[in-house]
């Protein structure tokens, strides 16, 4: 450890100021750990080295001096000094670091703590995905605060997906959460988990999705064509199934069971029964069974039919034709194809290998939303028919495309993570560029935060919202490099926020 300075007067038991040796005046860096040797209590607080500030006692701008007549006296010489403040951790025991009952005294040694052999404190068995940046001292996270939820911020490039990544092999080595990640671009986990990756175009859409997905590229209005695109794809599942596998039909209206009437021929459902009794539940599974085939030519005959069928306007045919061909194309029907899994298999997958990422790439923003909403509901569907911890992280990235209050039904599954996942060990990572496009109602829920360079404005103001930042300011965020987090919050095992420098992710 380096000797730096000393207590100055006027220390409380958060800050304690700290005048700064001159001669060493190069050592004392901000975000600094320090221990403050209070040897006439003998006792040795821990604590961070903050706002620190270079004075001189006559070239102050405030008032008037003979240096505003005649510049050249500083030559004759001048007087500066650094000073500077201890946000106050601790206080150094057997057990750790423990809360200070009294401020350190005046004239107090400060010494920076310059490598982990410097000080050996007792911070717990936890997941560590850095150190702190200038003494290397491993900072562990306690994982109890993984069902509380944590939030991880920075602008772009700052590594938040490799502290992520840092985070899920932390949990996967040292706790029993199993993991499923949303990966939004492909690009930041499904490259590093290849053997656990499932493709997020392999999911099965329900109807309701899949009309919406055509009005919303089609920009058809959605009162008038809603029932024809919805009435048309029902109809071309219902024509499909009747040609390939008629035997399912039954068991879709819920009546192939039934003592008597498996002796008999079952009756061909007509598609108004199909409608009117439809299972579509089941209909999902046998979408991922039967893995049934679109094609653009055979559905445009099939909305022929049934706009005629259901009286439609000739202007009505032609939109909705032009639309088919010009907006969605041969493309969008051949995305349909190939769907196999069920959120209820991604599950599966992540309870069977512990981790699962899901590549939301090549998928449209309402699917990217649907699969992670039907995935979180299939969480909760497990919980309620249990009823006991289903010990589960859902990472989330890229999370402002998720978790905005207009995100529709992923906005609605992850706030109700947010609010019930705790008593269900059942906690959300979401990572964002953006904090402020996050719902406040899920974000008040985040009791963790790792946050680095941010990208907006009224971010800094939004964290200060949350928590006590103990003397950081958006300066010091500002100047922060790539890799470098603040930890705060429910996981950080010391008390105030902490700058780590997260480890090689490579
Ligand atoms: N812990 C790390 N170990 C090694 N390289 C890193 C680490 N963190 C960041 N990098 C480097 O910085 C680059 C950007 O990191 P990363 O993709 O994690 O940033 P990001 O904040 O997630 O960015 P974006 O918001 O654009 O996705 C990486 O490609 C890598 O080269």
């Amino acid at each position: 450890m380096k000797l730096i300075g000393l207590i100055g007067s006027g220390s409380s038991t958060a800050y304690a100021p700290v005048i700064i040796w001159d001669r060493v005046e190069h050592y004392a860096k901000e975000e600094q750990l320090v221990v403050v040797d209070d040897s006439r209590r003998s006792m040795r607080f821990l604590g961070v080295l903050r706002l620190i500030r270079r004075y001189e006692p006559f070239l102050d701008s405030r008032k008037r001096t003979s240096y505003v007549d005649n510049p050249d006296l500083v030559e004759t010489g001048t007087l500066p000094h650094s000073s500077g403040y201890v946000s106050i951790i601790g206080v150094i025991s057997e057990n750790g670091v423990v809360e200070p009952q009294l401020p350190p005294n005046p004239g107090s040694k400060v010494y920076v703590v310059e490598s982990p052999t410097d000080l050996s404190l007792e911070l717990g068995g936890g997941l560590v995905i850095g150190v702190h940046k200038y003494s290397g001292i491993e900072i562990p996270l306690d994982p109890r605060g993984i069902p509380y939820h944590i939030g991880v911020v920075g602008a772009t490039g700052t590594g938040k997906s490799r502290l992520v990544k840092a985070f899920i092999d932390e949990v996967l080595a040292k706790t029993n959460y199993n993991i499923i990640v949303f990966d939004h671009t492909g690009m930041d986990y499904s490259v590093f988990y290849k053997d656990n990756v499932v493709e997020g175009s392999r999911t099965v859409l329900d109807i309701s999705l899949i009309t919406d997905m055509i009005l919303y590229r089609t920009g058809l209005n959605r009162n008038t064509y809603e029932p024809y695109i919805m009435v048309s794809l029902l109809s071309y599942i219902y024509n499909y199934i009747r040609e390939k596998h008629p035997e399912l039909l039954q068991e879709l209206i819920g009546s192939s069971s039934g003592g008597r009437q498996k002796t008999l021929v079952p009756k061909t459902p007509s598609f108004q029964e199909f409608l009117n009794k439809i299972d579509y539940s089941r209909l999902q599974e046998i979408l991922a069974e039967k893995n049934i085939v679109w094609d653009i030519t055979s559905f445009k005959e099939q909305l022929i039919r049934t706009l005629q069928n259901m009286r439609a306007r000739d202007s009505s045919k032609i939109r909705l034709g032009i639309a088919l061909d010009v907006y969605l194309g041969k493309q969008f029907f051949e995305s349909l194809n190939k769907r196999d899994m069920l959120p209820r298999d991604i599950v599966g997958y992540a309870g069977n290998n512990r981790l699962v990422v899901v590549d939301l790439s090549t998928e449209d923003l309402e699917a990217r939303r649907y699969i992670v909403s039907s995935v979180i509901n299939e969480l909760w569907r497990i919980i309620e028919e249990k009823r006991e911890p289903i010990n589960t992280l859902v990472v989330i990235d890229e999370a402002h495309n998720y978790a905005c209050r207009s995100c529709g039904v992923s906005h609605r599954a992850i706030t109700r993570i947010a609010r019930e996942g705790r008593k269900w060990g059942l906690g959300v990572l979401l990572a964002t560029q953006r904090i402020i496009d996050i719902d406040p109602e899920i974000r008040g829920n985040i009791n963790t935060w790792l946050f680095s360079k941010l990208q907006t404005p009224g971010d800094f103001n939004e964290l200060k919202g949350y928590m006590d930042l103990s003397g950081i300011s958006e300066n010091t965020l500002a100047i922060l490099g790539k890799r470098e987090f603040f930890v705060a919050g429910l996981m950080n095992p010391l008390r105030i926020p902490i700058l780590i420098k997260v480890r090689t992710v490579e």
